[in-house]
């Protein structure tokens, strides 16, 4: 393959760059999952450690290569005989596999880190890129901190890897610092200078820092390299690595600005961002690209709108391509009436245009106090509107005082049968003082037999939903109230229940009101 091919390799190093996040660490079982599902997936090469590292990273690279068909297994060895030889006993099994050998070129971390002379790193590169080879016959060379190397120097490093066998020249950006179009020219620069280019595949592998990783990485792609080194949920070392699924899905949405293709099945996308979290505990930020979970997530009302009418209003990618069931309007204070009616329609609630309206006011004085709003509250919402239509008392405004001190009062104004009516009552806590207050307003005493409250869904937002049973004369009535706030919704349980003890008892005594 060549720069001049449209393919583009796809190398994933969550199992090494990946791990190497502080706290990701990951044991072999876990690592020989995810292998399995990025082989699904259609990775080309999977790096699946760095076997001098540890026994652990030894038994990783070994099992992965077991396992694996169709990938390449890659191991990391430094510039040495004893790590090159661990990584070609780790990789023994394996169908297909890679030795991926680096050195440092640039001048900081030659002098600083390797202390070595720049004739001694190319020397390096010769020697340790021959003896891999001598090895496997797939071998990778790394220029490390390649991207802050002397030009001439770097040309002449790649020269002698590329005649030394390795058929991978990777140019990384280890520490994030280049940008896009001194990146691309950069990959540039060596295809055109370097005289055996064409003998070897041009890699980037990019870091994170200035979040540019996927950037620089598509910005190389453009100017000739063809395999992309990333990692699932841009997982990696300090800020991270480019992140696989960013790269796929920019390549598979802009075929016209890039006509290159990956072997990436992209419905497997979320499943292995999924897995990936799940095993390291990073969690993905909500507002990630592709794998957030509001990446295919709509609240405001214009772009729900939008999306109604036509998906690609508002969406770039369909949820379905990167294995999303579908895209998710989430109502909220943000949204508006033709999100509302479809949520509506969709729970089986069929509405005037007034229901609806009155539905959806009251809708949004609850999103107004509630960070989300759940089906379940719109089914609380609706269902207490129904119940509440032909209602002789409503329940217009209610304060409670209440805390360790005590007295608690409740000061309530219903309506009631259209006059409004205001009074104070002390009660035994908070809700006795509610349901005092409101048998003082109408004059009733029916028998409390049933005070149960229960959130709607979770969260210190959650709406309460009340149920109150009141038995007056051998009849028992249930009412229901919803409400974010507890004692609301226990005023509108009783008062519903009220309601509908005089329905009864307009049956038998039509036109009466108190007890
Ligand atoms: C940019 C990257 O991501 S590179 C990969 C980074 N990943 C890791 O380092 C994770 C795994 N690493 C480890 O477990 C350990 O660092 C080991 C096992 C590799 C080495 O451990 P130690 O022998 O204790 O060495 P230590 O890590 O302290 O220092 C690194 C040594 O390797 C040398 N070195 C670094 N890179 C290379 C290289 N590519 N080729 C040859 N030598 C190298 C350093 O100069 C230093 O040598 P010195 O001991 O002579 O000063
Ligand atoms: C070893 C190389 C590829 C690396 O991880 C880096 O330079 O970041």
């Amino acid at each position: 393959m060549s720069s001049q091919s449209n393919r583009v390799v796809i190398f994933d190093t969550t199992l090494r760059d990946g791990e190497q996040s502080p706290g990701a660490s990951m044991n072999l079982e876990e690592k020989c999952r995810i292998a399995a599902l990025l082989e699904e997936m259609g990775v080309d090469v999977i790096e699946a450690g760095f076997p001098i590292a540890s026994n652990g990273d030894f038994e990783a690279v070994n099992a992965v290569a077991k396992q694996s068909r169709e990938a390449i297994v890659a191991g990391l060895a430094r510039a040495t005989k004893a790590d090159i030889d661990r990584a070609a006993e780790a990789l023994a099994p394996a169908a297909r596999k890679r030795i991926h050998t680096f050195i440092s070129t640039s001048p900081l971390h030659m002098k600083y880190k390797l202390q070595m002379e720049p004739e001694a790193v190319l020397q390096a590169v010769k020697d340790s890129v021959a003896y891999a080879r001598s090895k496997v016959d797939d071998v990778e060379w790394s220029a490390e901190d390649g991207s802050r190397t002397e030009h001439d120097f770097l040309c002449r490093c790649v020269e002698a890897a590329i005649a030394a066998g390795a058929t991978t020249i990777n140019i990384p950006d280890t520490v994030g610092y280049a940008v896009p179009d001194e990146y691309a020219a950069l990959i540039a620069m060596l295809i055109e200078r370097v005289p055996n280019a064409d003998k070897a595949i041009f890699s980037v592998h990019c870091h994170n820092d200035l979040g540019l990783a996927v950037a620089n990485s598509l910005a190389a792609v453009n100017a000739g390299a063809r395999q992309v080194e990333c990692t699932i949920n841009g997982l990696g070392e300090r800020a991270g690595n480019a992140a696989m699924e960013e790269i796929v899905m920019a390549l598979r949405t802009r075929p016209d600005r890039m006509p290159y293709e990956t072997g990436i099945d992209t419905t497997y996308i979320t499943r292995a961002s999924k897995l990936v979290s799940t095993v390291t505990g990073f969690v993905v930020q909500p507002n990630k690209a592709i794998v957030g979970k509001n990446a295919f997530a709509h609240e405001s009302g214009i772009h729900q709108d939008g999306m109604l009418k036509n998906a690609q209003t508002y969406e770039i990618m369909t949820p379905e391509s990167v294995g999303l069931n579908k895209s998710t309007l989430v109502l909220g204070k943000h949204s508006g009436r033709h999100a509302f009616r479809d949520k509506v329609k969709a729970l089986g609630y069929d509405l005037g245009d007034n229901r609806l309206n009155d539905a959806f006011k009251r809708f949004k004085d609850l999103a107004d106090v509630k960070k989300e709003v759940f089906d379940e509250d719109i089914v609380a919402l609706i269902d207490d509107q129904l119940i509440r239509a032909r209602d002789r008392i409503k329940v217009v405004d209610l304060a409670v005082v209440c805390g360790t001190k005590g007295p608690q009062t409740a000061t309530l104004t219903l309506e009631i049968d259209g006059d409004s009516k205001t009074t104070t009552a002390e009660g035994d806590g908070p809700v006795d003082a509610t349901f005092k207050a409101i048998k003082q307003l109408c004059g009733a005493t029916p028998r409390l037999q049933l005070y149960q409250v229960h959130a709607v869904t979770q969260g210190t937002d959650a709406q309460a939903e009340v149920t109150v049973r009141l038995e007056e004369n051998g009849k028992t009535v249930n009412g229901q109230g919803a409400d974010t706030d507890t004692l609301v919704a226990s005023a509108k349980a009783y008062v519903t229940a009220l309601n509908k003890l005089l329905v009864k008892r307009e049956k038998t005594a039509p036109g009466d009101m108190g007890a």
